[in-house]
């Protein structure tokens, strides 16, 4: 199963995925940032399509579909006979180039977006050519690559490209930039034979949509650089189209029983929507001349800023709304130093802008407070004083409040880059942490936080459970970032939090006392999600709740049934979304029965023989 949210969905998106469904390593939004899914950059991965034999119409008939004519549970079996414009390959060459597209990548998802929505056509067609007694019509010709032509967006994949039809033909045109409802005009980049699509460049709009308004676009760079590109969708319009990317996220790549996935719940909105990143990383292409034994000064300050759309230069960005203020400030100040210090530049480089906030508890005095040095802006509560810098070099201490949780961070690791959503965020999985327990069962005392990074979940959830006597542990692979959680815990007064560092399979190894019935444990890995070896431990252990993202194993030793769905907008206005699954074990069993024994019988669907579980 993809690693959704987070543990990446998206693709989906999630990544996810966030869909984490997905979601992938590459990023949707991935000039700014480490922590996205997926990528639109389709036109540098096209060759990745290459590896697939998508079937022709006739071939797609025969594929298992869904009432709705959906392509489902068949992402890798994408073989068949050729397309009408593809060459013959050999069958060596075909398994080397399917090796070559991941799963879950941008690629995957949006090849299964597009299958669906060309099955989806198929199928109509097939109605309306039963009920009138005709053939299926001829598709025209491809128009050349590099020529304009007017298309009409029908769908938004779950790589937040608009998928587009010309008229009178069923080819689909991947468009990003643009919206359902929207004509149109686009450059044609690139036509993929197999995949039975072709890529775009978005040029201009002929016919808005009804959800379009541009005056929502706040980013001067908007569809040149290639992130954020929503912005001209309302915010509600966003947080919808993020909950179809977690449900197809589940649907195309979970493998599970659709029986046993409940309806996703509404994606949960950024409390901030422009204004939130508290990470930004622009960066300069290294000097004209230079290679990697040749290094040569700069002569002329370069562009510092995001790579283009559709480009592989860096796009010289001045600002960037979606940071913070103190980061955008930050990169004012960057770009003014660069053009003073360019010449000492004899490579490429990525410059770290971090916000880091200095808080001052407000007295009954009311004289103003001076802000510290280096303040570049201030916000103020009934209680305190938030004076924000933004620091950029990597081994520097940055500090972050959620609520009054303070957390302090080597600038240049890991940390949720969306500070306004970490309240809700982290209250909501406090929330889900705990469960009203039934006479004779035991209520959750102890946390695991696998991957826990500087202690975020370790940190806001512990100190609902210490009252009843529980403990927590968190882990993590990364030396520094244990570091830090040591104090962040140390420094929010928690004393029954332990930290590792190690690799998450070492975990178990530390939680021998805890008894599996009181235990949840809240699982964030990277994008690549947690390995085998930590799954089986995992299952061994067989605590009773998990939140976060499991991937699946097909010879699970327990049975979880998954309770909610939730996608979390940590990216507004960008194509990815983050999101959270909560899991409680299933213990009933038929007497004489072993959970074991239920496990082995579907080892293949995954699917509860009761109806709502799930074998992980
Ligand atoms: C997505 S971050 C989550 C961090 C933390 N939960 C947070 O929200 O701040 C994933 C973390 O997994 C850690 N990691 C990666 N591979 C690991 C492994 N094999 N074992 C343990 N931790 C690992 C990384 O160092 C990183 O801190």
């Amino acid at each position: 199963m993809k690693q959704l949210l987070f543990s990446r969905i998206i693709l989906q998106s999630v990544r996810l995925p966030t869909i984490r469904a997905s979601l992938p390593r590459k990023t949707w939004c991935r000039p700014f940032t480490s922590t996205s899914l997926l990528t639109a950059e389709v036109y540098d991965k096209a060759s990745f399509f290459a590896a697939f034999h998508d079937a022709d119409k006739q071939e797609q008939k025969g594929k298992k579909t869904d009432k709705m004519g959906e392509v489902t549970g068949q992402k890798r079996n994408f073989g068949g006979r050729q397309g009408r414009h593809q060459k013959s390959m050999s069958s060596k060459r075909q398994k080397r180039k399917q090796k070559a597209m991941t799963e879950g990548s941008s690629e995957e998802v949006l090849l299964i977006d597009v299958q669906n929505l060309l099955a989806k056509t198929r199928i109509s067609e097939e109605d309306e050519s039963a009920v009138e007694g005709e053939t299926a019509k001829e598709e025209p010709p491809l128009p050349e690559q590099g020529s304009e032509i007017e298309v009409e967006v029908v769908e938004l994949s779950s790589t937040g490209d608009g998928l587009a039809r010309q008229s009178g033909s069923d080819r689909i045109y991947v468009v990003p930039f643009s919206i359902p409802g929207d004509t149109v005009k686009v450059k044609v980049y690139r036509h993929l034979q197999e995949e039975q699509y072709s890529v775009a460049d978005f040029i201009s709009v002929v016919k808005p949509s009804p959800l379009r308004d541009d005056s929502r676009i706040q980013c001067p760079y908007f569809a040149k650089c290639s992130g954020c590109q929503f912005q001209m969708m309302d915010y509600s319009d966003q947080l919808a189209h993020k909950k179809t990317i977690v449900e197809k996220a589940y649907k195309n790549f979970s493998n599970l029983d659709p029986s046993v996935v409940p309806p996703i719940l509404d994606t949960f909105g950024s409390p901030l929507q422009y204004g939130y990143r508290t990470k930004l990383t622009p960066h300069f292409d290294q000097p004209p001349g230079a290679t990697r034994h040749k290094r040569v000064p700069f002569t002329s300050c370069p562009p510092v800023g995001y790579t283009g759309k559709g480009s592989k230069k860096v796009l010289d960005i001045e600002d960037c709304p979606i940071g913070t203020p103190a980061v955008r400030a930050g990169l004012k100040a960057e770009r003014e130093r660069m053009t003073k210090e360019f010449a000492n530049y004899t490579r490429g480089a990525t410059i770290l802008l971090r916000e880091n906030t200095i808080r001052t508890p407000k007295g009954n005095s009311e004289a103003s407070v001076p802000g510290p040095s280096g303040s570049l802006h201030r916000v103020e509560t009934d209680t305190y004083i938030d004076d924000k810098t933004c620091e950029t070099d990597n081994n520097a201490t940055t500090t972050e409040y959620i609520d009054d949780f303070v957390f302090t961070n080597r600038a240049g690791d890991f940390f949720q880059n969306n500070n306004s959503i970490l309240s809700p965020f982290t209250a909501y999985v406090r929330d889900h942490i705990r469960f009203p327990v039934k006479e004779g069962e035991k209520q959750i005392k102890y946390l695991i936080d696998a991957y826990s990074g500087s202690g975020l979940f370790t940190i806001t959830l512990s100190p609902s459970l210490f009252p009843t006597g529980g403990t927590s542990i968190g882990i993590d692979i990364a030396e520094k970032s244990i570091a830090c959680a040591r104090r962040n815990a140390e420094l929010n007064g928690l004393s029954n939090c332990k930290f590792v560092a190690a690799d998450a399979n070492e975990l178990f190894k530390s939680v021998k006392e805890y008894d599996p019935d009181e235990t949840v444990v809240v699982l964030d890995p990277p994008r690549k999600g947690c390995d085998a070896g930590f799954l089986r431990q995992l299952l061994e252990f067989r605590p009773k709740r998990v939140v976060g993202y499991v991937e699946g194993e097909k010879e699970g030793k327990s049975r979880y049934e998954i309770e909610s769905i939730r996608g979390f907008d940590f990216f507004p206005q960008t194509g990815h979304v983050e999101g959270v699954a909560v899991l409680n074990r299933v213990d009933k069993v038929e007497p004489g029965e072993s959970l074991q024994d239920k496990a082995d019988e579907q080892p293949e669907s995954k699917t509860s023989v009761e109806g709502q579980g799930a074998f992980l």
